[in-house]
């Protein structure tokens, strides 16, 4: 309850009094807050590359100056004498026009450039905008299935042999929990404990400066995305500021199978939500929070179902097998 409390005034906090803001404007002045400790230097490059687009000076009139210079010393047949009368004027009006033409073509360029909306979703955002990566050049799947139902362990194994990069959801929120001077440790821990969802531009953000920092560093476009999309507002931010996803890979276990991975699990893992109660919490947010998100998935034929009962190695097989016949080559 405390937490659920906390929870609401983070939110509110998130929100700020940018109730009459579209959506994108917060999660772009959240990332501009936070984003300093994940990726200062990917949020300035990108800015700064920005900046660099716009010319400083018209490429035109650097140009004009040589024509300028030959057309003068031509007028003086082979002398370094101006030109004079008539003929010199017939010959200087038309760069007059020229350079006038140009300039304000120039400056009509500028005021666009102002106009347009910088291309990456961490500036842009709001209905229409364009995702930061593209999902011809990269490819999402989101693992989901209930708390235990084992999508780290089949993620490790699509890591091995396919070269996924493999993002849990859980684990950045955690390790975000975790960073001194974290602004949203406390409200992480709390909606963690509760087995709530934390809120939606936390996640997104992370996730979003982590598939930069994985492309940055390793090259690697392929994503497992695990534990996330737990909700919709997360999955219709997600696929319309990050990245439309391929598919989903929903693994499907019994509530009383997962208890019980999970309780075993609990003796060594030291997780805060592996004990009875919050795991309790956790499958009653995901019955009532996160399969709606599988069924719009169904709805929209992206979900690959699999039994998750089996041994790691058997659900593996059945993993493997489904993605191939959905994927082919491009698994
Ligand atoms: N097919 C399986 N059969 C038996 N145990 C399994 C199987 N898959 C995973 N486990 C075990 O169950 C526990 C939970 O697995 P895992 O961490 O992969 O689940 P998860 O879905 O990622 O959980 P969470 O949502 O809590 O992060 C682990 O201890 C793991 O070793
Ligand atoms: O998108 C997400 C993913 C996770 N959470 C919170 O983290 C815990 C643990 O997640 P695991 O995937 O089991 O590691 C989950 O119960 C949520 O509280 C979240 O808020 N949003």
């Amino acid at each position: 309850m405390a937490a659920s409390t906390s929870g609401r005034q983070a939110w509110r906090h998130l929100m700020g009094n940018t109730s009459r803001q579209p959506a994108s404007n917060i999660l772009r002045q959240q990332q501009q807050q936070y984003r300093p400790a994940f990726s200062r230097q990917i949020s300035s490059t990108t800015r700064a590359s920005s900046r660099r687009a716009v010319p400083k000076s018209p490429s035109f009139s650097l140009r004009q100056q040589p024509l300028a210079q030959r057309s003068y010393s031509s007028g003086s047949q082979g002398k370094n004498t101006p030109p004079k009368g008539s003929n010199n004027q017939v010959k200087f009006w038309p760069f007059v026009i020229v350079i006038a033409l140009g300039s304000g073509g120039y400056m009509l360029l500028i005021n666009r450039q102002k106009e347009m909306p910088p291309t990456t979703s961490t500036t842009t955002g709001g209905q229409g905008s364009t995702p930061a990566f593209s999902p011809t050049d990269v490819t999402v799947l989101f693992v989901l299935g209930g708390p235990g139902a084992g999508k780290g362990t089949q993620c490790a194994r699509l890591v091995r042999d396919y070269h996924f990069t493999h993002l849990s959801a859980g684990d950045l929120l955690r390790a975000e929990q975790d960073r001194p001077g974290s602004q949203y440790g406390q409200l992480i821990k709390d909606c963690i404990k509760n087995g709530d969802i934390v809120p939606m531009e936390v996640t997104v953000a992370l996730l979003e400066n982590a598939m930069r920092d994985a492309i940055r560093s390793s090259g690697g476009k392929k994503f497992l995305i695990d534990g996330f999309p737990r909700k919709m507002d997360q999955a219709l931010k997600f696929e319309e500021v990050v990245c439309p996803a391929k598919l989903v890979l929903f693994y499907d276990c019994p509530e009383a199978e997962m208890e019980r991975r999970l309780l075993e699990r609990g003796k060594t893992s030291g997780r805060a939500d592996d004990n009875a109660e919050s795991i309790r919490k956790r499958f009653r947010t995901f019955v009532e929070t996160s399969m709606p998100v599988v069924d719009h998935y169904e709805k929209e034929d992206r979900v690959v179902k699999v039994n998750a009962t089996d041994t790691p190695d058997g659900v593996y097989a059945d993993t493997q097998a489904r993605l191939r016949k959905v994927l082919g080559d491009k698994l």
